[in-house]
C-alpha cells in the first residue's frame, strides 16, 4: 500500500510551518483524520496495519483520541477485536471513559495515526495497562520519529518517513518568518 500516495491523493499532506503536539516545528504535516474520513480508504489502511499484526491475538485496539478513534476501530475491525480510545484527562495524561472497559489480562495493540516523539501514544498505553491491559504491540500508519520511537514491544508500521523536525531555537522556518501554523 503507497500510504503516502494516499496522504497526498486526499489533501493530507501539508506543506508549510506547522506546530506539532511536541512542541517541535516542521515543514511537513500529515492531516490524518483527511485521509481517514473516507471510509473505503481509512478501512484499507485498518487491514494493512491489522495484518502486522494478526498473529498476536488480539482482545483489544486502543488509539489516542481522535486521531486514533477511526484507526482503532478499523484496526479493530480487520482483527476481530474491540476498538477503544483513550482520551485526555485534563492532566497531561490519558484515560479511558464512556464505559469503555479492560478486562484484567486482555491483550491489547495500541494503534497512532502519527508518531512523532511517541509521547501521545505512550500516554494511550499507560491508560490501558493502568486497567490490566497487557499491551502486545504499536502500530502506526507514519512513524516520523527518524527511528527514535521505541515501546519495548514489537513497534510495525506502514510507512516510515525521513521528516525535519526541529526545536523552536534551532528552526530554520521560524528564522524566515514564516507563519507558524497551529493545526
Ligand atoms: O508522537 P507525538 O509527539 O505524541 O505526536 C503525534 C500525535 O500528535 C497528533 O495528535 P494530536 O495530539 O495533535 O491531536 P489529535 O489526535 O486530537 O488530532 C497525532 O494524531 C499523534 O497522536
Ligand atoms: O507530531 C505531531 O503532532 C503530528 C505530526 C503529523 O505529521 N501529523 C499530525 O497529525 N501530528
Ligand atoms: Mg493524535
Amino acid at each position: 500500500m503507497d500510504v503516502l500516495e494516499l496522504y497526498r491523493r486526499t489533501g493530507a499532506l501539508l506543506q508549510g510551518h506547522f506546530l506539532l503536539r511536541s512542541g517541535l516545528h516542521t515543514p511537513f504535516f500529515l492531516q490524518s483524520a483527511a485521509l481517514l474520513q473516507h471510509p473505503l480508504y481509512a478501512e484499507a489502511v485498518g487491514e494493512a496495519l491489522g495484518r502486522l499484526f494478526e498473529d498476536e491475538r488480539v482482545d483489544f485496539v486502543i488509539g489516542p483520541a481522535l486521531g486514533g478513534v477511526v484507526l482503532s476501530f478499523v484496526v479493530a475491525k480487520a482483527l476481530g477485536a474491540r476498538a477503544l480510545f483513550a482520551e485526555k484527562d485534563g492532566q497531561g495524561g490519558m484515560t479511558l471513559r464512556r464505559g469503555l472497559t479492560v478486562n484484567p489480562g486482555d491483550r491489547f495493540l495500541a494503534v497512532e495515526d502519527v508518531v512523532t516523539t511517541g509521547e501521545s501514544v505512550r500516554k494511550a498505553i499507560q491508560a490501558a495497562e493502568a486497567r490490566g491491559g497487557v499491551l502486545v504491540g504499536v502500530g502506526a500508519i507514519v512513524d516520523r520519529s527518524g527511528g527514535k520511537a521505541a515501546f519495548g514491544v514489537p513497534f510495525r508500521v506502514l510507512l516510515e518517513l525521513e521528516v525535519p523536525q526541529y526545536p523552536e531555537e534551532a528552526c530554520p522556518l521560524c528564522r524566515e518568518e514564516l507563519p507558524l501554523e497551529e493545526v
